[in-house]
């Protein structure tokens, strides 16, 4: 690892010398935390996003953990998705499937896709309908702080505008405060037609990872993690703040900024 620091400010910030290194060590911190949950409360709830963080969870369908993982106590959540059928190049849940679900033994019941037949806003509300059901039945546990639903992890990805889900900079979507899960049909990423996770229910979280790699992200790493960042103007990346852990994965091309 080239370095890690841990500052309560911003969570625990670590730095692999590649991409490679950064998998190996997400993969780790992943199977930990599902003996951890698995062992304190039967279930394991973890919320997956889009785009590259799918490639770098590919260790942990390798020993020793294919094997040692409870994948039977696995629940399996998207922090966004788009709004097209499950077998479209663009959708999360075909991404995921592909890189990761396929691979493992976790039971179809226990994951969680949106209805893709629905509009949008009938996705969002379908979406958050499931979720109030699934903490009624005690398998996503709610923030007593927050009143929102507190997953066990969520791994998210950063774009390089410095969005995370599809909460984009300077986007209205950023700021609510009610819904669980929220519509967008002006994604500034297409497609333009998104569900997501609001703010609240990231930030309510027990475990929120955060995993980067790659040159073209180092800009906003800076201003992320950098000290001469002044807090105005907050890119969506900079309001991940959990009730619970947060933990940066960074590759040193990422970082190289810092
Ligand atoms: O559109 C999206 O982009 C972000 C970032 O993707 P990346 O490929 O730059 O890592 C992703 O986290 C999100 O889930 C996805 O819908």
């Amino acid at each position: 690892m080239a370095g890690v620091s841990d500052e309560k400010t911003q969570g625990k910030v670590q730095v692999f010398d590649s991409e490679e290194d950064l998998a190996l060590a997400l993969a780790k911190y992943v199977a930990h935390l599902s003996n951890q949950f698995v062992r304190e409360r039967g279930a394991f709830t973890v919320v997956l996003s889009g785009g590259s963080l799918i490639k770098s969870l590919r260790k942990l369908v390798d020993a020793p953990h294919i094997d040692s993982v409870d994948w039977a106590r696995w629940h399996i959540f998207w922090v966004d998705e788009r709004v097209v059928p499950k077998d479209h190049p663009d959708s999360n849940y075909l991404l995921a499937h592909n890189g990761f679900l396929s691979k493992v033994p976790i039971p179809s019941g226990n994951v969680y896709a949106i209805n893709d037949a629905l509009s949008a806003e009938g996705a969002a509300d379908d979406y958050e309908t499931c979720l109030k059901h699934l903490v009624h039945n005690k398998i996503i546990e709610l923030s007593g702080t927050t009143g929102f639903p507190k997953f066990d992890l969520m791994l998210l990805g950063m774009g390089p505008d410095g969005h995370v889900a599809s909460l984009f900079p300077g986007h209205p979507l950023v700021q609510e405060s009610k819904k669980w899960v929220a519509y967008i049909k002006d994604s500034p990423k297409p497609p333009p037609e998104r569900i997501t996770f609001s703010f609240p229910v990231i930030n309510s979280s027990a475990h929120v990872a955060l995993v980067v790699a790659g040159a073209g992200k180092a800009d906003v790493i800076r201003k992320a993690l950098g000290s001469d960042d002044q807090k105005s103007d907050l890119l969506p990346v900079q309001m991940v703040s959990p009730e619970g852990n947060l933990a940066w994965f960074l590759d040193k091309d990422a970082a190289s900024k810092l």
